[in-house]
Parts: C-alpha cells; sequence; structure tokens
C-alpha cells in the first residue's frame, strides 16, 4: 500500500497529512449533522405532524448554512495543508536529485540517460507531489471514516450498522487484486515512456545529421513505432485504471444498497424510527466513498511508487570516490603501469608508462583508437567506474584518485574537440573560465586566440551565443572555448584533438596559442596531425594500447620506426592534398 523509503525519507509530513486527515474527518462530522438534521424533518413532514412549520424550515436551513460553512472552512484547511505538504515533498526531492547530481558529476551518464533525469526530476516528481497530498491522507482518512460511521450508525441499528462495516472490505480486496497487475503494467509503463523520451532527445538533437544522410524518415518511423508502444501501454493503463474504478463502484453503490435494504428492514421491524431510517439512507454511501475515492488515487500512488523507484535508484547511485588532498607538488603527471578498459575483454590502454614533466610540452600521437583519448580522461581523474584500472596515475606526486576534484579541476584545464559553449553571452562563457576576470583580461583573452574583431563586431563580450554555439563556425567556437581556457590559468593543459575539425587559419592560431602556452605550462597535446607535435619536447608515440616509441620529433625521425613512417606517410599525403588544391 505504501512505499516504505518514501514514508521514511518524509516523515516530515507526517502532521500535514494528520491535519488533512482531521479536516476531512471534521467535513465528515458536518455531514452527518446535515443527514440527521434531513432526517428529522422529512420525518415531522412525512408522518403529518401538524407543529411543522416555519420556525422547523428556518432551522433546518440554519443547520443547512452551519454545515456549509463548517465544511468550507475543513475544506479549505485540507487544501492548505495539501498544498503545503506537496510542496514540501517537490522541493525536497528536487533539492535531492539535483545535489545527487552535482555529486555523481558527469559520471551519471554510466547508468542513467540524460532524458530520463529530466523526467524523474519533472514528471516523476510531480507523481509524489499527489501522492503525498492525496493519496496518504486519503488512506488514513479512509480507514476512520466508516469506524466513526459504524459508531453513529450502531448506535441506531447495530445490525445495519455491522452490514455496512462488513462490505466495506470489498473495496481495498478489489484494489489489491489490481495491485500485483498493475505493478507490472506500470513498470512497463514507465519504461516505455523513458525510452521514447531518450530517443526523442537523440533523435531531436542529432536532426541535422539525420537530414544529411536523409535517415530522418527511418527514424522518425522507428520513433512512431516506439511511440505506437507507449500508447499501447497507457491505454493498457487507462483500461486497467477504468476497470477498477467500475468494479469499485459496483461494490460502492451495491454496499450502500444492501445497507439501505436493512435499514427499511429495520423500521419495518419498529427497531429504529422514520429519521434515523432517513439518516442511515441518506448516509451509508459514506461508509464507501472514502475507499472508493482512495481507490482512483491508488493508481496514482502507484505510478508514484514507481516514478519512486526511479529517483531512489539515482539517489542510491554510489558516489565516484572523491580523493581530499589538496597538496600537489609540481606539475608531473606520471604514469605508472596503467592498464585501462571500458569492457573486460577489450584493453585499451596495456600497461603504460610516462612521465609529462614540469614545464614540459608533451605530445601523444598515434592512429585512430589506439588510446590517446582514454590516457587524457585518466589524466583529468576520470575512468571511474570502469571494469579494468590497474597501476596508478600521479599529478605532482600525489596519486590522482586521492586529489580533491576542486584542486584537480584547478589544477588541470581540458580542451576537447567538442569543447561545450553555453547558451548566454561571449561574457558568461568566459566568466566560466575565471569568475573575477575582469573585461580587459577577458578582451585579452580573445585578442590572444584572435577572435576579438569578430567578436566586437557582433556586440563584444555581450554577443548572445545560441544554443550548441550554433552562430559561430567551428573554428571560432575552439577558439572561444580557447580562450575561456587561457582564463582559467591552470598549471597544466590538456588539448585533446583541440584543432581537429578547424579551419587551417584557426589551426594555426590555436596551435601557436597552445605552443606559447608551453613557455609557461605544463601542455598535453593529443593531436592526430604529426606536423603539430613537431616542436614538442617528448612525443609518446601510442600503438594498440602500448607506448610504441618516445623521445622528440629529431630522435624518433632518426631512429626511422613507427612514427618516422607515419610522420612520412602524412607528410606525403599533405603534399598531395596541396598540390591537387
Ligand atoms: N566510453 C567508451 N566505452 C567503451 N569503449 C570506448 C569508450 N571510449 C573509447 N572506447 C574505445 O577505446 C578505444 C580507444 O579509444 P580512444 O578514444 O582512447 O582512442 P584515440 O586514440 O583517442 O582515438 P581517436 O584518435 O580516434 O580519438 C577505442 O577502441 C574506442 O572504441
Amino acid at each position: 500500500m505504501f512505499h516504505k523509503r518514501l514514508m521514511k525519507e518524509f516523515k516530515e509530513n507526517q502532521k500535514y497529512v494528520a491535519g488533512m486527515v482531521a479536516a476531512q474527518w471534521g467535513s465528515l462530522l458536518c455531514n452527518v449533522a446535515l443527514m440527521y438534521a434531513i432526517g428529522v424533518f422529512l420525518e415531522k413532514l412525512l408522518l403529518g405532524n401538524k407543529n411543522v412549520g416555519e420556525g422547523d424550515i428556518a432551522k433546518l436551513f440554519i443547520v443547512f448554512a452551519a454545515v456549509y460553512i463548517g465544511r468550507a472552512v475543513f475544506t479549505g484547511i485540507g487544501s492548505r495543508l495539501s498544498f503545503a505538504a506537496s510542496t514540501q515533498v517537490k522541493r525536497k526531492l528536487r533539492e535531492l536529485v539535483y545535489e545527487k547530481l552535482m555529486k555523481l558529476g558527469s559520471s551519471y551518464h554510466a547508468h542513467f540517460a540524460t532524458s530520463e533525469i529530466v523526467q524523474i526530476s519533472t514528471e516523476g516528481v510531480e507523481q509524489l507531489e499527489i501522492y503525498f497530498g492525496k493519496y496518504v491522507p486519503q488512506f488514513f482518512y479512509s480507514l476512520l471514516a466508516p469506524l466513526t460511521l459504524f459508531c453513529i450508525v450502531g448506535s441506531m441499528s447495530l445490525k445495519t450498522a455491522v452490514v455496512l462495516l462488513l462490505c466495506v472490505p470489498l473495496i481495498p480486496v478489489s484494489i489489491v487484486a489490481v495491485q500485483k497487475f498493475a505493478k507490472k503494467l506500470l513498470a512497463k509503463y514507465w519504461g516505455s515512456y523513458t525510452e521514447l523520451g531518450d530517443s526523442f532527445l537523440e533523435n531531436l538533437q542529432g536532426l541535422t545529421t539525420l537530414k544529411i544522410y536523409q535517415a530522418d524518415e527511418r527514424y522518425a518511423k522507428k520513433m512512431d513505432e516506439e511511440a505506437e508502444q507507449f500508447r499501447r501501454v497507457t491505454m493498457r493503463v487507462l483500461i486497467m485504471q477504468l476497470n477498477s474504478i467500475s468494479i469499485m463502484d459496483l461494490v460502492a453503490y451495491g454496499g450502500a444498497g444492501i445497507g439501505i435494504v436493512f435499514s427499511v428492514l429495520e423500521l419495518r421491524a419498529l427497531h429504529i424510527t422514520l429519521a434515523q431510517c432517513i439518516f442511515i439512507i441518506l448516509i451509508s454511501a459514506e461508509f464507501f466513498l472514502p475507499l472508493r475515492l482512495l481507490g482512483s488515487f491508488f493508481h496514482i500512488a502507484m505510478n508514484g511508487n514507481a516514478a519512486a523507484d526511479k529517483i531512489f535508484k539515482l539517489l542510491d547511485e554510489p558516489l565516484p570516490q572523491c580523493g581530499t588532498n589538496t597538496k600537489m607538488e609540481g606539475d608531473d603527471i606520471v604514469f605508472s603501469d596503467v592498464s585501462f578498459a571500458y569492457e573486460p575483454e577489450k584493453p585499451v590502454l596495456k600497461g603504460i608508462s610516462f612521465t609529462a614533466k614540469e614545464g614540459e610540452f608533451t605530445a601523444l600521437v598515434g592512429v585512430s583508437g589506439c588510446g590517446k583519448s582514454t590516457a587524457a580522461s585518466l589524466m583529468m581523474g576520470e575512468g571511474d567506474g570502469a571494469d579494468i584500472f590497474s597501476g596508478t596515475v600521479t599529478v605532482g606526486g600525489v596519486n590522482i584518485r586521492e586529489i580533491a576534484p576542486d584542486a584537480l579541476y584547478q589544477k588541470i584545464t581540458g580542451v576537447r574537440h567538442d569543447s561545450y559553449l553555453f547558451a548566454g553571452t561571449v561574457r558568461e562563457n568566459l566568466s566560466m573560465g575565471c569568475a573575477d576576470a575582469t573585461e580587459d583580461e577577458m578582451q585579452t583573452a580573445l585578442k590572444a586566440v584572435d577572435l576579438y574583431d569578430t567578436i566586437f563586431e557582433k556586440g563584444g563580450l555581450s554577443m548572445e551565443i545560441t544554443e550548441k554555439a550554433s552562430n559561430l563556425s567551428g573554428g571560432q567556437k575552439q577558439r572561444l572555448a580557447l580562450a575561456r581556457a587561457l582564463l582559467h590559468d591552470s598549471d597544466i593543459y590538456i588539448f585533446d584533438e583541440a584543432t581537429s575539425n578547424v579551419d587551417v587559419e584557426s589551426e594555426n592560431k590555436i596551435m601557436e596559442v597552445i605552443r606559447e602556452l608551453a613557455h609557461k605550462k605544463t601542455v598535453i597535446l593529443i593531436s592526430h596531425r604529426l606536423a603539430n607535435v613537431v616542436d614538442a619536447d617528448q612525443i609518446l608515440v601510442m600503438k594498440d594500447g602500448v607506448i610504441e616509441e618516445a623521445g622528440t620529433h629529431d630522435e624518433l625521425m632518426e631512429r626511422k620506426g613507427y612514427y618516422c613512417s607515419l610522420y612520412e606517410t602524412q607528410q606525403e599525403l599533405e603534399r598531395y592534398a596541396k598540390e591537387a588544391v
């Protein structure tokens, strides 16, 4: 009936629930008073009592008015408490989800799709609002109401009260009967819902690519099929809900009917008065209506339970191990016998060892898929939760796993080929690199990457960057990301294919900045283009997850090994390309 963990996490809601139950109970007592007054009035009228006069009508109206006001007050109190309870639940849950996501950082990707997170924190949380605001108080009221009425009706006719009370459990029995089926169906509903959300987000983000390859129609059809599946499961949920409501209606009104028959028999046997009989006729449905309403909330509650399971799955996700050490000495990055694999049977790094020395320019090269980016991500403290990770990576003499994340982010700046720029102004994007940067410093950074004039023409630092920086060219995006990285002013910079997919002019400018930076900072550069690494103090040549060769460009060329053949092939290809142009 209840989600145990949910009830435990939201213990503080108990006072609101108690208040809501009390308000509903107050409303019930008002109804009882009204029904009784009507019963007495009708008895006088039907038995032809000549004393029924204006006074009696006035009395009845006073009771009507008092009950109306009383119910309005209790309903108002109930609504306020319901609002307070649900707001508190929503706020607390969203805070918990947000905090968890902050702690998980980018590692949430490993187990959750982004669309699932969005659905959990929006609709999932909304479901729980109804759970606490309506279902839980209704549950307790549904127990209290029949017992209260049993006492009142029992004082008039015990037999009728017992019959009515015995019929009441039929409703929860029918609820429990559908519970098993509903649980499975709702899990399927949520699964189908998040899958559809996933596809929608993915296809929307990749729409341009789908259009280019004329695959949009195929993917639209695939999404149609998923949507159809979701429609079918939604319809099954609705049918299940409607059917169970019909069953509950049958039980509720059938039970009330039986109660009415008994009260009439009791009247015929002169065990109760006509007023009491009318009162029982009018009130008997109230025995069942709270439980019937609970039944309709029950489906919402089941949905809430399914949503809660998803939310708790996210909240229980183990956090990546974070270190606390902030005292690194120097900027050396040392890999000692590091092996790594994303999947157990496919090793990516196979026991590599090297040192990227402080103040030096180290380049990592090799053909696609040899493990360069993986090595770079390990230098940035990523790779938690991988199937295989052995050996050690140290930064400034401290094992990277023991370094506090903030200290590591301050020490190392990574610039990838797909650096993320946020929708907003250039100023806002740059201030992410350094929150205290002055306008002058921002302009200097833009000048360093040769972007100042372009940005200046379009509004300067206040220029609006659209979503995914689609109003900038590929080269401009990368240069803006580089300007932001320069403002970060960290000791170590790692550039992972920072010049891929950009025009020659931008590539040359970015490389110029990187070479300049290498005079002041520790720089690690990953590049396909070997011409870019000729000036490096050390070139690490990777092949199939191992360091095949290491040395300066001249040393490696002299050796006439793997690097030399890669370099010469590339030079030849570039020569052909130039001649072709
Ligand atoms: N998140 C991941 N999950 C599973 N396998 C991955 C993941 N990232 C990379 N790989 C695999 O690990 C291997 C090394 O990838 P990595 O990106 O490190 O190579 P790379 O040398 O940087 O390649 P490129 O130059 O093309 O970027 C590849 O076979 C790739 O398919």
